[in-house]
Parts: C-alpha cells; sequence; structure tokens
C-alpha cells in the first residue's frame, strides 16, 4: 500500500462494528472521533457523517453514543456540536486546543463554554488527555466552579496517569453530580476505588468482557478477583507497550479479534506492523484473551 494512499471511510462496517460490540464486548456506550477513532484526522465533513452513522446504527442498541466534537478553530468545534445535537447524540466531548494553547484555566474554559453554547441541551465533557495535548492544566482545578460557566457541564473524561488529580475531582463531586469517567485502561481499578463512575477507553473494543468481569468483582467487593483481572489485563497492556503500541496497533487488535477490517490509519499515523499483529494475538492466546463468556454488561464506552 502506498503512503499517500487516503483511506476512504468504510461506513457498513460501523453497523457491524455495534453488533459486535454489544454481542461480544458487553459494550452499550460509545465515544466516537475520539483519539482511537482518528477524528482529528478526519474532515469536518467525515466528522458528520462518521457521527450520523454510529446514532443511525446506535439507535435502539446502544445506550449512549458521545461525539467528540474538539477542534483546533472554535468554529468547527461549534458546528461540530450543533450537529451533534441535531442528529441525536447523547453528548458532546471537548479535548483542550493543542496548538495555540489556553495558558490557564480561564481561557480553557472561555473556549469550552463557546462550543458547550452551541448545543446547550446537550451533555457536555471535557476530554482531558494532556499526553496528546500537551495541556497541562490540572482537571481538578478545571471542574472547580465550572458548572456556573457550563450549565450543561456533564463530567471528564479523564485520560491521563495522575491519580492525585483524579482523585481531587472526585472528592470535590460531594454530590456525585458529575460522570467522571476513567481513560487508562490499565489504571482503571486504582480509580474505581478512588471513585470513577465509568470509563472511556481503547482496550473495551476488544477486552470488554474481560473488563466487565473486573467491574463486577469490583462491585462485588470482591477485591482479589478484580485485581487479578486487572493484572491480567496489565500484562496484556504491558506487553504490546514495549512492543510499541498506539492507535495503529490498537487498529489491528481490534481487526484481529472482532473479524471486522478497522483498515489502517491515516498518515501521519502508520500501520501496525504484522509482526506486531502476530505478537500481539500470541500474547493474547496465552492470557486466554481470545474466548467470550457471556457477561452482564458494564459502564463502559468504547472509542471508535
Ligand atoms: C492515549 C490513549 O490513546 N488513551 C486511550 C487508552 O484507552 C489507552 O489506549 C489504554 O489505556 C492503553 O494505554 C484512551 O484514553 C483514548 C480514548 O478514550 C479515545 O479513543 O478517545
Amino acid at each position: 500500500e502506498s503512503l499517500t494512499h487516503w483511506r476512504e471511510i468504510n461506513f457498513p462496517v460501523i453497523g457491524q462494528y455495534v453488533d459486535y460490540l454489544v454481542k461480544e464486548q458487553g459494550v452499550k456506550n460509545i465515544f466516537v472521533n475520539g483519539t482511537t477513532g482518528e477524528g482529528l484526522s478526519l474532515s469536518i465533513s467525515e466528522r458528520r457523517q462518521v457521527a450520523e452513522e454510529w446514532v443511525r446504527q446506535g439507535k435502539n442498541k446502544l445506550d449512549q453514543v458521545v461525539i467528540h466534537v474538539g477542534a483546533l478553530n472554535l468554529k468547527e468545534s461549534q458546528e461540530l456540536a450543533q450537529h451533534a445535537a441535531e442528529i441525536g447524540a447523547d453528548g458532546i466531548a471537548v479535548i483542550a486546543p493543542f496548538f495555540f494553547k489556553s495558558q490557564n484555566k480561564d481561557a480553557l474554559i472561555s473556549f469550552l463554554r463557546e462550543v458547550a453554547a452551541a448545543a446547550p441541551a446537550l451533555p457536555f465533557y471535557y476530554y482531558h488527555i494532556p499526553s496528546l495535548t500537551g495541556v497541562k492544566i490540572r482537571a481538578e482545578e478545571l471542574l472547580d466552579g465550572i458548572q456556573d460557566k457550563i450549565p450543561s457541564f456533564q463530567g471528564l473524561k479523564f485520560s491521563d496517569t495522575d491519580l492525585l488529580d483524579f482523585g481531587q475531582c472526585v472528592d470535590q463531586n460531594h454530590q456525585r453530580q458529575f460522570a467522571l469517567l476513567f481513560g487508562v485502561d490499565e489504571q482503571l481499578l486504582s480509580a474505581l476505588v478512588l471513585g470513577a463512575t465509568g470509563a472511556v477507553g481503547s482496550t473495551y473494543n476488544y477486552l470488554g468482557k474481560k473488563t466487565n468481569q473486573m467491574l463486577e468483582a469490583f462491585e462485588q467487593k470482591d477485591l482479589a478477583s478484580a485485581l487479578s483481572y486487572q493484572f491480567r489485563i496489565q500484562r496484556f497492556i504491558n506487553y504490546v507497550i514495549k512492543l510499541g503500541f498506539g492507535v495503529s496497533q490498537t487498529k489491528a487488535i481490534m481487526t484481529l479479534v472482532s473479524g471486522i477490517p478497522m483498515g489502517p490509519p491515516r498518515l501521519p499515523l502508520q500501520k501496525a506492523t504484522q509482526e506486531f499483529t502476530a505478537n500481539a494475538e500470541a500474547k493474547l492466546k496465552s492470557l486466554n484473551f481470545l474466548s467470550f463468556p457471556g457477561l452482564k454488561d458494564g459502564n463502559m464506552e468504547a472509542c471508535s
């Protein structure tokens, strides 16, 4: 495949994938056009079409479809927010702009407020992912008083390993009015102990049922079992991280496990190597992660 090839989006795959996630992975909440879905590598028109297809296919099958509408310019972000409302999405999420970066909390909130105002009836989530945006404003600071500025504020998608920051978000959420969704899959159990209300992550696309087992054990206060599930998940993630793990590799694993072709990533990302996929497959097999016993659904979102 040539490096300049611009792969078109394979829309029929979305319907197939909805069924797969619900039936095979026990995942009923979807976070669309985020990191895993390469939302920032799509044109605005493509982002609109992808969102429409997820909402259309998810109707009566999924509990929630949340659309990431963050962009480098406010106008496009507002357009996408408005569009999400028009098509009947269940919520919107926004990352911090990452070329010209907000220098402080107030500047960032001003940007987020303008986006939220374009779809005032939709629950609004701030997508905190400092490793990719480079915006390191702490989430606990941002949360403080945010509802006065953004009335539709619903919560955080917290994709960072700073558990002090996350814990302090939970601590100030006294009335439990916000959803605090954790996004570092290998640390989910620690975040649950601190009070995470849900999880959003890339590995739930193929380890959804395994993670549901951990959630169930945690709910039943069986910490020893929960820990054993978390360690098994960690063994896989730790292994692939050492091989070089990112969105491209996630796509290869999603294809491998689901049998649904996810296609290669877009430039500047490059396709995972066959060697990576073979090694990942062997590891999944050795951990017995390629079989799916029937289990209940959990409060998790896969990212697409
Ligand atoms: C940086 C990154 O991609 N983080 C992932 C995690 O699920 C991550 O892949 C996983 O914890 C393995 O490290 C998610 O937080 C991203 C995500 O939710 C998304 O696709 O928007």
